[in-house]
Order: C-alpha cells, then sequence, then structure tokens
C-alpha cells in the first residue's frame, strides 16, 4: 500500500456535512419565501421565460450557466432538462416516431417537472416547531441539554437531525424518483444508456436541489415527528467506531455477513464497515465472490479493506493488480493501495516487491519517492 502523494482528502459524506433539514409529509407546508429558487426552477424547466431577479443566489445561477451537455463526464454538475430534451428528440430515428415521441416526451418531462414545481410550492420553510412544547418535554426526559430546552428545541441535534434527513430520503425516493422514472421509455438501444446516464444525472440535480434548500422549516404537528425521535432516544445508539470486534460483533451484527463474522475475529480494530447496501456477490467460485475469474479484487465503492480502509474509486493497474484510492478510517487519510491478483505467482512476487519497499523506505529521506506505508494480507490478497 503506498502514501498517495496526489490525492486530496475529501469528505465521503459531502451531503452530510451540507446543512439541510426535512419536511414532514404528514403535515402542510408551504414555501413562502423561496420565490427566487422556484423562478430558477421554472426559468430552467421552460427557457424561454423571462425572470429578472436571480442574481442573489448565485449557486443556482452558476449552475444554470454552466450546465454541461449530456455527454459531459463529469458527474458532478446537474444537467439541464432542456438538453435532456434535446437529447431525447434527437435521438430517435425513425421520423413519424421521433415526432411523436418528442411531444410526449416533451409533455411528460413538462408533467413531471411541474409536479415537483407543485411540490416545491408546497413546502414552507420556517425555523421553529409552530408547537415546539412536545419536542421539548422529550428532550428533557432524556437529559437533553437545559440551553436548547428554553424556547425551542435545539433543531442541531443530532437526533432531530436524522430524524429530518431520513424523511428527506423518504421523500426523495418516494416521490420524486418515481416521477423520474416515468421519463420517457425509449426503445433505440443506443439511446438506452444515455438515457439511463441522464436519469441518474437528473437524481443528482433534484437531490442537489433539495439540499440547496434553506435548511429551515416548519413542522405544524409534531406528533408524527414526536414519534420518530421518541423511537430514536429509545433505540440504544450504537458504539461508535473503532471498535473491537467483540463490540462490533455484538453491535453491529447485521451489517455483517456470516464470512466477515468470521473473519473479523482475527482483526484488532475495527475502523470502518461497509454500508448495509454494499454486498459482494454470494458465488463461491472464485475467492467466495470476491474475486474476478482473473483473480482481481472486485471493486466495490464504500467498501471495506482489512475493516479500516474504505474503497473510493480506482486509479489505475499494473500487471499485478489493481490500484484504488482508499479512506484510511485509522488515520483519517486518502492513500492508495494496490491490491495484488490472487494467484500464486503474483503473491510470491509481490512479496519480494515489499521486501525492496521495505529497504527503499529505510534508505531514502526524501519526499521525492511514494512510501510504502503498510502491506498485509486480505482475503487471499497481498495488500
Ligand atoms: N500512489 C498513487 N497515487 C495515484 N495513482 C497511483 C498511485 N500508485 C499507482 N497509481 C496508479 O496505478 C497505476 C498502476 O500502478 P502500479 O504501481 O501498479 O504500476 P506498475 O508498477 O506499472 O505495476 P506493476 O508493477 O504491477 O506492473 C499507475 O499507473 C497509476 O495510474
Amino acid at each position: 500500500m503506498k502514501k498517495s502523494s496526489d490525492l486530496t482528502i475529501k469528505s465521503t459524506n459531502e451531503s452530510e456535512s451540507r446543512k439541510f433539514t426535512g419536511f414532514n409529509p404528514k403535515t402542510s407546508l408551504h414555501a413562502p419565501f423561496n420565490r427566487t429558487y422556484i423562478r430558477h426552477s421554472i426559468k430552467e424547466y421552460f427557457p424561454n421565460k423571462q425572470h429578472t431577479q436571480h442574481t442573489q443566489h448565485t449557486q443556482h445561477t452558476s449552475i444554470q450557466n454552466t450546465q454541461p451537455s449530456i455527454k459531459s463526464p463529469s458527474n458532478s454538475k446537474p444537467i439541464s432538462l432542456a438538453n435532456a430534451l434535446s437529447l431525447i428528440s434527437k435521438d430517435e430515428t425513425n421520423p413519424t416516431s421521433r415526432r411523436t415521441s418528442r411531444r410526449l416526451n416533451t409533455n411528460q418531462l413538462k408533467n413531471i417537472l411541474a409536479q415537483e414545481k407543485v411540490s416545491l410550492d408546497n413546502v414552507r420553510f420556517n425555523t421553529q416547531f409552530q408547537n415546539p412544547q412536545p419536542i421539548i418535554q422529550l428532550f428533557a426526559q432524556h437529559n437533553s441539554p437545559k440551553k436548547s430546552l428554553k424556547t425551542s428545541p435545539d433543531t442541531k441535534h443530532p437526533i432531530i437531525q436524522e430524524t429530518f434527513k431520513n424523511r428527506i430520503s423518504h421523500k426523495l425516493s418516494g416521490h420524486m424518483q418515481d416521477k423520474i422514472d416515468q421519463i420517457p421509455q425509449i426503445t433505440s438501444d443506443s439511446v438506452k444508456q444515455r438515457i439511463s446516464t441522464l436519469k441518474q444525472k437528473l437524481r443528482g440535480n433534484i437531490q442537489q436541489r433539495f439540499y440547496k434548500f434553506n435548511n429551515n422549516f416548519i413542522i405544524q404537528n409534531p406528533n408524527s415527528f414526536k414519534e420518530d425521535i421518541e423511537y430514536k432516544f429509545s433505540k440504544p445508539s450504537k458504539p461508535q467506531l473503532p471498535q473491537t470486534p467483540q463490540i462490533v460483533l455484538e453491535h453491529y451484527q447485521s451489517q455483517l455477513n456470516e464470512y466477515e463474522r468470521n473473519e473479523i475475529k482475527d482483526i484488532d480494530i475495527i475502523y470502518y464497515l461497509r454500508p448495509e447496501n454494499v454486498k459482494h456477490p454470494q458465488d463461491t467460485e472464485f475467492n467466495f465472490g470476491f474475486d474476478t475469474d482473473k483473480g482481481d479484487y472486485i471493486f466495490q465503492q464504500n467498501d471495506h479493506i482489512n475493516f479500516r480502509y474504505e474503497m473510493l474509486e480506482q486509479l489505475g493497474h499494473g500487471s499485478f493488480g489493481y490500484v484504488f484510492k482508499v479512506m484510511d478510517h485509522k488515520h483519517q487519510q486518502n492513500v492508495a493501495i494496490k491490491i495484488i491478483k490472487n494467484k500464486e505467482k503474483f503473491q510470491k512476487q509481490a512479496l519480494i516487491e515489499i521486501e525492496i519497499l521495505k529497504v527503499i523506505n529505510n534508505a531514502d529521506n526524501s519526499c521525492c519517492l511514494i512510501k510504502m506505508l503498510n502491506y498485509f494480507v486480505f482475503r487471499n490478497h497481498v495488500v
């Protein structure tokens, strides 16, 4: 494993660090002051409409002005719906179906977006609970810091934040994404791939815009919110990592598969666990499903390596194996790891290379050579 000199340390959960709150789908919420945002939404969706007051929210404006083409490889920027429409209409090959599908697709998209606008209009932003008493009492029962109890609940409290967040996710997945999924059913094979990219980008776009909303909400009926919070208080929170394998086995059972429950016993300290949705195929043919048929370890974003490193992206590969950018959760820094192929001749050669790197590490005091920080064996791979 080598220190990655050219990697910048980047938060892996940027969205979580953004300020945001959620809303209660069971209460009626309205958006009285976020008019500028709505104007931008309209402008983006129906580009011919004239809007004047949009310079305040430079973030939105700049997104609008710098929207990449649909072919842009960058996944980080949102894509304009005008681009989406032109892509869809251009790519249908048959002239008759092109005209029809253009009209249908345009209408579908406009409907989706019109509905989205309505649902955004229905969001009301404010900073308080309309009736904060139940929440205040709840926090008092659970010995929350006194300062947050005097006039209003501490909306920055992790439990409240988490409740908001869950509700946003719920709303996004259950409502918006359904609508995005209604985006045209394209028959032409050549377009399908690009349409799926487009859908992904639109999802990101909507998600980003949600996060860019002002984080102030008014909860008119705190009772359902209270239930969620109460549940979280009653649920004993898991001890934070790093932990010993015993504690992890006790508290994170559901996050470990059978293979991991066995292998974790040989690990001293657990710094990182993969999220539950990251799963290796249960194929036992190639190293319990961890490897490809060529003996390379299968990359899965956010998967763990040795319960310490979080897989972020693939950097490159040599003849011995693949190199990945990972987050070292022990030292909270990004490093590069090379996972050697699970083949005897490569493993033997890698051990020789490790010995050479050790010598270089000791001999070199300059900052010019990349240093080997660590090496170990993980799931039959020398790392
Ligand atoms: N520390 C690093 N930071 C960023 N990228 C890296 C780092 N180390 C390797 N890479 C990327 O991984 C690729 C493969 O690196 P590797 O060290 O395996 O090359 P190699 O010595 O040619 O491989 P091999 O010895 O297996 O033939 C490099 O070309 C580079 O793109």
